[in-house]
């Protein structure tokens, strides 16, 4: 079927009948805006019956949130609230509730947690150089697969922390995100449980496609098939590591036939910055993008590369040039983006040191939602512990209780608050530690005026008014662990996801020397994309 690629594009998309639709778009060019454009289009002409009927799935929570605010924007209060808009945790979460017994799955049993995971995943020894051990989960859990066949599979692959792992998280009777995945992608394939959620939804829009795993690809079409309309883009698939299959996934979309629309222009940024995004889409094998209204923006927006002695002066640099940004603009959005968070150390603390409020995306955010239960439920906390350690649990307990035990998302948020008041207890009391956190946005707000730290990862779908991507040295960008083949190329396409998130101005920087360790001061080499990127300034 021959591609859509005129302007108009989006607007035909938003108006065609239920039907599989391929959305291929590079980045800043309308994918989620044309979904959200689709949901209000269906509902409005009343070509679903209920908005509760649009199944709209998105990769991560963030990803989720940035498609729930599109949806505000476009559709009435009552409309948008009733349209379910999840992640593929979320949605597993509600089948495996719902229907667990079906496959032998007890469907009470508890949901991931982070905190605990982290500590079970310390136990068996995985950490920051076990990536063969994580790439044998990876592989065993993203199969549809029984609990015993994933057991024989990592026992095969000769990965013991895995298979230790494995055992640890089992003899604490918990599951892990895999697993809930692999257990919701098992019970769409029980043709009655596919059948209640076929009936259930009349329409599926999928957003970042490209980071789906096959398994993810399954629940989707067990649900959707024939009326799907995905959004993605394969040069911002980067999440490899973690079962994606970019290439293996369009092909089975493709194999379905679905009507493909192309759209090619980006309102997201200036054309300073798309020069630079498309060095790096040059680089990528991918086509270049035309900016959709060139004239609109002023003579501020431009692309510099910074490069400074080391870390401390590059942090000193960053605090003055943010405080200028929001001087200048107090509305604006800021984002410094990493490819790892270690990598952001001396910033955040220089941060600290000026005073300058931020964001950070790596620590855990307490949603409204969240802040208001937990504060609601602390009085009676406080009084049935003797201890912080037993008032906390206490809180947990309680705040778990009060909300529905098929809400995924929520649970998830709740456990991400506890996890970090856990964290900070030894340094100070429960109502001490509560008071002090910062709420989070509105979850329908992912980013707000300010300034915000995050990695590549967590920027996806995003957009900042200025963007600083930090750290082009070999061994930061691309990481020291991927330098060949498949690794390496989703390093690039990380980089070009980070590029890619500004609006009108873009800042690359990079140290010659770093603090490897307290002693060790080496020289760093500038990433092999740098002079790739002084070619756009
Ligand atoms: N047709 C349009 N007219 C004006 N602005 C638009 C249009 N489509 C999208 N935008 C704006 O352009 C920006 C980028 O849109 P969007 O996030 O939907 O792109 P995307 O293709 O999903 O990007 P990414 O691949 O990075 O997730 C947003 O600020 C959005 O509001």
């Amino acid at each position: 079927m021959s591609p859509l690629t005129e302007q108009r594009a989006a607007d035909r998309l938003a108006a065609m009948d239920a039907q599989d639709i391929l959305v291929l778009a590079p980045a800043g060019c309308g994918k989620t805006q044309a979904l959200a454009q689709r949901a209000a289009r269906l509902i409005n002409d009343h070509a679903v019956i209920a908005p509760r009927k649009i199944l709209a799935l998105t990769f991560s929570n963030k990803a989720r949130d940035n498609l729930a605010s599109r949806l505000t924007e476009i559709l009435p209060s009552a409309a948008r609230t009733r349209v379910t808009v999840t992640n593929f945790h979320g949605l597993a979460g509600r089948l495996v509730r719902a229907h667990g017994a079906v496959i032998g799955i007890d469907p009470v049993q508890p949901f991931p947690e982070r905190g605990s995971h982290r500590r079970l995943r310390a136990a068996a020894g995985l950490g920051y150089r076990t990536a063969a051990a994580e790439r044998a989960l990876t592989l065993a859990k993203t199969r549809l697969q029984d609990d015993d066949e994933v057991m024989a599979q990592l026992a095969a692959s000769g990965e013991d922390l895995a298979v230790t792992y494995e055992r640890i998280l089992r003899e604490a009777q918990q599951i892990d995100y895999d697993d809930l995945l692999r257990y919701g992608a098992r019970l769409l394939t029980d043709p009655r449980v596919a059948r209640l959620y076929r009936e259930h939804f009349a329409v599926v829009l999928v957003d970042e496609v490209q980071d789906l795993s096959l398994l993810q690809l399954g629940m989707v079409q067990a649900i959707g098939a024939g009326r799907t309309t995905y959004a993605g883009d394969p040069a911002q698939g980067i999440y490899g590591f973690a079962g994606a299959r970019p290439s293996a996934v369009f092909d089975a979309i493709r194999a379905a036939d679905p009507t493909e629309v192309r759209l090619d222009v980006s309102y997201r940024s200036s054309p300073p910055v798309l020069q630079a995004v498309n060095q790096l889409a040059a680089e990528l094998g991918t086509t270049p993008l035309h900016c959709a209204n060139p004239d609109n923006w002023g003579d501020d927006c431009k692309v510099d590369l910074r490069a400074f002695e080391d870390t401390a002066a590059e942090a000193e640099a960053l605090v003055a040039a943010v405080r200028q940004d929001l001087a200048d603009d107090a509305h604006c959005t800021v984002g410094v983006m990493t490819r790892s968070f270690r990598r952001m150390t001396d910033i955040a603390r220089a941060l600290d040191l000026a005073g300058l409020d931020y964001q950070d995306w790596y620590q855990p955010t307490v949603v409204p939602q969240i802040a208001e239960l937990l504060h609601r439920n602390l009085p009676e906390a406080l009084a049935a512990g003797s201890d912080r350690v037993e008032q906390l649990a206490a809180l947990e307990r309680l705040c778990r209780s009060q909300l529905p035990p098929d809400d995924a998302p929520t649970l998830d948020e709740l456990s991400i608050a506890c996890e970090a008041l856990r964290d900070r207890l030894t340094t100070s009391p429960l109502q001490q530690t509560l008071a002090a956190f910062r709420p989070h946005t509105t979850s329908d707000a992912p980013v707000s005026p300010g300034l915000h730290l995050l990695t590549g990862h967590a920027g996806k779908g995003q957009e900042f008014d200025v963007g600083y991507v930090i750290g082009l040295e070999e061994g930061s960008i691309p990481d020291f662990r991927s330098t060949q083949g498949e690794a390496l190329a989703e390093e690039l396409r990380v980089l070009h996801v980070m590029a890619s998130r500004a609006r009108r101005r873009l800042v690359f920087t990079r140290v010659e020397n770093r603090w490897r360790t307290p002693r060790w001061y080496a020289a760093e080499q500038p990433s092999r994309w740098w002079h790739l990127l002084e070619r756009s300034v």
